[in-house]
């Protein structure tokens, strides 16, 4: 890859391949994430969605492959690769003895943050997600989608150039979805890069600009959502492309009359 391309490249995954055990969970995956993009990653249960995410921002070794960040390798130089990226991971396992808002400024003080440049975020933070009372409660009282939007608060708060999140609409009700789409949105126009995983076809359609479906632990489609679905709406392609067929076997015993 030239110095150009790399940097034109926010995310690039290189024969990334994880075993457990007896499980490939993902099997060598290539994909280059371009900069000031919305990219959706979509497949199946269990197609290897988290744990390639995982390790494309460090928090999961991979058996083999690499990860470069705006064309820094990520396990070689972590210290240059890891602060350009936020986080937001799968089963987020936090500080659940710390309020919302120390939870944040935890997260801006661990970055290097100046006290008061994290204290401004933090509010600003909690006011923009709607995070009011949760600022004051502690996160082991925390709802799902509360916890949702600390995650994300945590994962803004050292404005990263690239933002990965895994399920970041999962339990979040519908206003608060529409304050994250916006403040994506604007991320996004202004430069930043967003990679999520979702289950939504519809909210990758309309938020997604590139979308990369996962089967396998393989890429088995990747590129802008227009390519991808090809005239098609995403999920009849999702579903030809991983495969729709469940066992249709009828559930009599469940009938109630
Ligand atoms: N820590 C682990 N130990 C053992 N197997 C694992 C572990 N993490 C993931 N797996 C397995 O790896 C495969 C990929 O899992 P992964 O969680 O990455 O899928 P996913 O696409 O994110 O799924 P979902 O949409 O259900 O969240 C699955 O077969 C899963 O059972």
């Amino acid at each position: 890859m030239t110095g150009t391309d790399a940097r034109a490249t926010a995310l690039s995954l290189r024969g990334l391949t994880k075993r457990f055990g007896a499980t490939l969970a993902v099997d060598g995956i290539d994909l280059d994430i371009p900069t000031h993009t919305f990219y959706g990653v979509v497949g199946p249960n269990g197609a290897g969605k988290t744990t390639t995410l995982s390790m494309a921002t460090g928090l999961l070794e991979p058996d083999a492959g690499a990860v470069s960040v705006h064309g820094i390798d990520l396990w070689s130089r972590p210290d240059e690769a890891k602060p350009m990226i936020g986080v937001l991971p799968d089963g987020l396992h936090t500080f659940d003895r710390l309020t919302g808002a120390e939870l944040i400024s935890y997260a801006g003080l661990l970055r290097g943050m100046p006290r008061d440049v994290v204290r401004e975020r933090r509010d600003d933070l909690l006011a923009a997600l709607d995070l009011g009372s949760a600022g004051s409660t502690l996160v082991t009282d925390f709802s799902a989608g509360m916890t949702k939007k600390i995650g994300l608060a945590c994962a803004l708060v050292h404005a990263p150039r690239v933002l990965v999140l895994d399920e970041p609409f999962e339990a979040v009700d519908p206003v608060s979805a529409g304050a994250i789409r916006r403040i994506l949105r604007a991320f996004v126009d202004t430069g930043g890069t967003v990679v999520l995983s979702s289950h939504v076809m519809a909210l990758v359609e309309r938020l997604c600009d590139h979308v990369a479906v996962v089967g396998g632990g393989r890429i088995l489609a990747a590129g802008t959502v227009d390519d991808v679905r090809g005239g098609m709406d995403l999920e009849e392609r999702f579903v030809g492309l991983v495969g729709g067929e469940t066992d249709a076997r009828d559930l009599t015993w469940l009938r109630q009359s």
